[in-house]
């Protein structure tokens, strides 16, 4: 059931990109978790869009680029859990005075960062399962409604009936995973490095997995690795006894995955795959099943965190310097 609030926060929102002159540019600006949920967003409108770039940017990067194609042909589009990190408030106000549009998505309304913008959509947080009205639910719709808008794409009505299902395709397959969730647990608990691995559209996951998870919140040594990019440096580490979380996707990139996982299951005995088709990430039409299997992933990774966190007796809310030591 989508509430009224944010349905029409982004009917507002989107009504306002539709009003623009003219529109050459989406930015996706945020820090972290929050930016890594606009990568998808960012293949996608480079999958789609014949007439629109999309740019996903960590914000202090985004004012240190300071892009010259940056003004009112631009939609920017932040993200901010707290809505109070302060590179992502300062883009807001970056971007605003360079005559773009900004939309921001924010779990607290009046926050420094909903004040910054013009339009704020306040989206449900739940880990571990998914909805319409989750932040990269909010984050498809807004970006498919703008291919909408700007391009008469008909492809956010397939976004819609995907989301509409998305919930209980998250619910089975983590449900489908216990088994595997325990015995990754149990598997890792002593792990210092553990590396992620993807491509495409779910390479968004996969590194807010390696960043957010295993260095931040578990502090494991790790980093993401593009599925295509391994055989380019990133599998010399490859050894019997390195472990590799590996998502597998639908879409353009499977045979970027495959490439990868074919040889990094040759090599190591401790690879983990995460495979979209086995999460039911098919039940949703086709045309978009790629742009938001990362949804599915990233509430999937979630559980294997919560059990991980578990096995290792180090919730996931503890920290050494983030929000208590000047940074
Ligand atoms: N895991 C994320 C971090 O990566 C991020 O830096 C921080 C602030 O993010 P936000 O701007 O979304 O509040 O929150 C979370 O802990």
């Amino acid at each position: 059931m989508l509430t009224e609030t944010i349905t029409t926060q982004i009917t507002n929102a989107l009504k306002a990109v539709a009003d623009c002159g003219t529109v050459t540019d989406i930015f996706y600006v945020a820090c972290g978790g929050s930016y890594a949920l606009m990568l998808p967003n960012q293949y996608a409108v480079e999958r789609e869009s014949s007439s629109i770039a999309g740019q996903a940017l960590n914000a202090a990067e985004f004012k240190a680029r300071a892009p010259k194609r940056l003004g009112k042909g631009s939609v920017v589009i932040l993200c901010s859990h707290s809505g109070t990190t302060p590179e992502t408030v300062e883009a807001a106000k970056i971007a605003r005075a360079a005559g773009a549009l900004t939309i921001s998505l924010t779990h607290v309304p009046g926050s420094p960062l909903d004040e910054a913008s013009e339009h704020t959509i306040n989206y449900t947080h739940a880990p571990m399962s998914m909805s319409a009205e989750h932040s990269p639910a909010v984050l498809a719709r807004l970006t498919f409604g703008i291919l909408a808008a700007r391009e008469g794409s008909k492809l956010v009505v397939d976004i819609d009936a995907g989301l509409a299902k998305i919930g209980g395709i998250v619910d089975k397959a983590i449900a489908d995973q216990k088994e595997a969730i325990a015995a990754y647990a149990e598997a890792h608990k002593r792990e210092p490095v553990i590396y992620t691995m993807a491509s495409g559209a779910n390479y968004g996951p996969a590194y807010s997995y390696a960043i957010c998870i295993y260095q931040e919140m578990q502090w494991i040594h790790s980093a993401c690795i593009h599925a295509g990019e391994y055989f380019h440096g990133p599998f010399e580490i490859t050894d019997f006894d390195v472990p590799f979380v590996q998502l597998v996707g639908v879409g353009a990139s499977r045979s970027v995955d495959e490439r990868a996982l074919a040889f990094a299951q040759k090599y190591s005995q401790r690879m983990t795959v995460l495979d979209a088709k086995a999460l039911g990430v098919d039940e949703m039409p086709a045309s978009v099943a790629e742009y938001l299997q990362p949804l599915v992933f990233s509430s999937v990774l979630r559980a294997y965190a919560d059990k991980l966190a578990d096995a290792k007796g180090h919730p996931l809310s503890v920290r050494r310097y983030m929000w208590k030591m000047e940074y």
